[in-house]
């Protein structure tokens, strides 16, 4: 089983005025989608969670480990995280590098089906630095899910996609499902995050730095508007 727990714990920049607070937690295997207003501290979250920040009170812990105290190849064989701006993580000189990036620092197989789905190989010997949106956040994808985490943070995974990445990214979520993974992923769009089933919805209450989860169905449009999530009657909101 695995798990990510959290105890009173406060997250941000600053320790005067954190951007979440009180929080506690705990996430088992299962689909979650991470909703809020931009800004609110989706990344935030994900980062505290990958452990590339620490608290900045109480504690997060991640299959029994205080994430931010793994060494960094330790933590990337637990938990994938995926950036947002997929440029940002950019290293290598060309794409199948790029992808085998984090398996050669890490020593862990890949499980080069998933690179395969999401990856054509016409772009192995390209530039990562000279793709398209969309063609970068497939590889970005690859270059850590392949890693086959029990833990994967993605954060936008949609943004970029096209129609046949959406179906790609769908299918891959079921298969960590079926794998018994814990995913977080963020999205601005519950629309297509639906498509994944996710078990559960965190959304971020930016007034109160407080983190609301429960079943999709239990969200009131109110409460989806009032922090700046697209609400199921998108039509009227937006025309009205
Ligand atoms: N390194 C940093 N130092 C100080 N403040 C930061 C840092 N990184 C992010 N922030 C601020 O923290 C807040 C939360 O940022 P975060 O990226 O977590 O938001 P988000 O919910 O993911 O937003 P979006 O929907 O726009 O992606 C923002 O006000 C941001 O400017």
């Amino acid at each position: 089983m695995n798990e990510i727990v959290a105890s009173d714990l406060a997250i941000g920049y600053d320790k005067s005025s954190p951007l979440l607070r009180n929080l506690d937690f705990k996430l088992t295997n299962g689909v979650y989608v991470l909703l809020g207003a931009n800004g609110s501290g989706k990344s935030t979250l994900l980062k505290t969670i990958a452990g590339l920040l620490p608290p900045l009170q109480g504690e997060i812990y991640v299959n029994g480990f205080k994430p931010y105290l793994l060494k960094r190849k330790e933590a990337a064989k637990l938990i994938g995280y995926v950036w947002q701006n997929p440029f940002h993580g950019f290293v290598e000189p060309n794409v199948e590098r790029e992808i085998l990036f984090i398996s050669r620092q890490t020593g862990v197989e890949v499980n080069r089906k998933l690179i395969h789905k999401l990856v054509p190989l016409e772009l192995f010997d390209r530039s990562p630095f000279t793709l398209s949106g969309g063609e970068a956040k497939r590889v970005s994808l690859a270059s850590v899910i392949s890693l086959d985490q029990p833990i994967w943070l993605l954060d936008e995974p949609f943004n970029e996609l096209d129609f046949s990445g959406v179906k790609i990214f769908t299918d891959i979520i079921n298969y960590a499902r079926a794998r018994g993974k814990i995913v977080v992923i963020t999205t601005h769009y519950p629309s297509l995050a639906d498509l994944v089933n996710p078990d559960y919805y965190l959304l971020i209450n930016r007034s109160r730095g407080t983190l609301v989860i429960d079943k999709w169905s239990n969200l009131s449009d109110e409460e989806l508007v009032g922090n700046e999530v697209i609400p199921r009657v998108l039509k009227s909101e937006l025309t009205g």
